[in-house]
């Protein structure tokens, strides 16, 4: 028995009356959305304007007195939006599936639930899809904090004109699943080998001789595992709940902070949001001292380089391609002259993307 029942009971029915004006309020936008979209469609504008939603979120964090936590604002804006842009036109996003991998997360996290979210079978198939202009955007892994780069995700960029319009940072806890729940009954662990690596530690100490098969995604694990009593995996609580497993133990990465950095590719660059990043690949002749010129012309302007990457490409042309990240947006004068100047050692040389850096 509670001892305010009438306080409790009164609280409640001023929570509906809220609600009920939320509802009215969230239509009331959703149709203006929709005059929006209409007037879109007669200017032949794009629908998804990302920089008017940064400027939404923006002015929605100026705005919040709080109790409620800036991110959760941000997380309930982010699907009233992606709601009302639906009214307007149902976004397309291609993935790497299958669905309720981490890829799918950051996929729902970057266009919210009402966007169209297919899961594509490998990466070359979600930069198809956007490049056939099926999907509007594609996500894909780029990089993980601990195993380092997926470094598909960098080749595609050597054929593909594709730009990246944004990153997304998700922080990747890895738990163990089975049908039971239960360690004793775990005989084998499926995984994909980048989260049977960030387990390592873990899975010698709790799991010593226990066959790790790989697989290829933590999704495909976890449907695997859901036809074998004997079996786990390691995957996310997404897939847990996908697939309707238990878990067995939870979060054991080896490294807390595990966190994998995804990207949004689409047809077209996108606009300076102000704190911006830029991703450039070039390949340079092989030849003494090439590596300290080619950073040179960044170093003199005072340009932020956050990681070089190298790859060996199997092309005659070239030997090494180079992959540069670094602070700024190619419409910075700084930015633009530097990536300039490189060009003139360069064989070959792409601009990526400049986007917004992620938060
Ligand atoms: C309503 C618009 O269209 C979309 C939806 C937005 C919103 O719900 O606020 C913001 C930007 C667009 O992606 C708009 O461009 O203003």
């Amino acid at each position: 028995m509670s001892q305010h029942p009438q306080s409790l009971a009164e609280f409640r029915a001023e929570i509906d009356t809220i609600d009920a004006k939320l509802v009215e309020l969230l239509n009331q936008r959703a149709r203006l959305a929709g005059e929006v979209g209409r007037i879109k469609t007669s200017l032949a504008r794009d629908f998804h304007v990302p920089s008017r939603e940064r400027e939404v979120h923006e002015r929605v964090a100026r705005l919040n007195q709080g109790p409620l936590p800036a991110e959760a604002l941000r997380g309930i804006f982010r699907e009233i939006m992606s709601a009302c842009l639906a009214l307007e036109s149902p976004m397309q996003v291609a993935f790497l599936g299958p669905l309720a991998t981490f890829t799918h997360v950051a996929a729902q996290q970057q266009f919210g639930q009402s966007a169209q979210l297919a899961p594509q079978k490998s990466i070359p198939a979600v930069f198809e899809e956007v490049e056939k202009g099926r999907a509007l955007y594609g996500v894909v892994p780029v990089e993980n904090s601990t195993e380092g780069m997926v470094s598909h995700t960098l080749d595609m960029f050597v054929e593909s004109d594709l730009k990246i319009t944004a990153e997304v940072l998700l922080e990747v806890s890895h738990d163990l699943l089975s049908r039971t729940g239960r360690m004793e009954d775990v005989r084998k662990v499926y995984s994909h080998p980048q989260a049977l690596a960030q387990c390592r530690h873990w899975l010698e100490e709790n799991l010593p001789n226990i066959p790790l098969v790989d697989v290829a995604s933590t999704a495909l694990a976890a449907q695997i595992v859901a036809e074998d009593l004997s079996a786990a995996a390691i995957a996310g609580c997404a897939a847990a709940e996908h697939y309707g497993l238990k878990v067995v133990r939870s979060r054991i990465e080896d490294q807390v902070n595990n966190f994998t950095r995804f990207i949004v590719v689409s047809r077209k660059m996108a606009d300076p949001s102000g704190n911006d990043k830029t991703s450039i690949l070039f390949s340079v002749k092989d030849e003494p001292g090439i590596l300290y010129r080619m950073l040179e012309p960044f170093a003199r302007r005072g340009v932020n380089l956050s990681k070089i990457e190298s790859r060996p490409v199997k092309t005659k042309a070239w030997e090494y391609i180079f992959f540069l990240d670094m602070a700024g947006h190619v419409s910075d004068p700084q930015v633009g002259e530097a990536i300039e100047e490189l060009r003139t050692y360069c064989q070959f040389l792409k601009i990526l993307g400049s986007y917004p850096r992620a938060k």
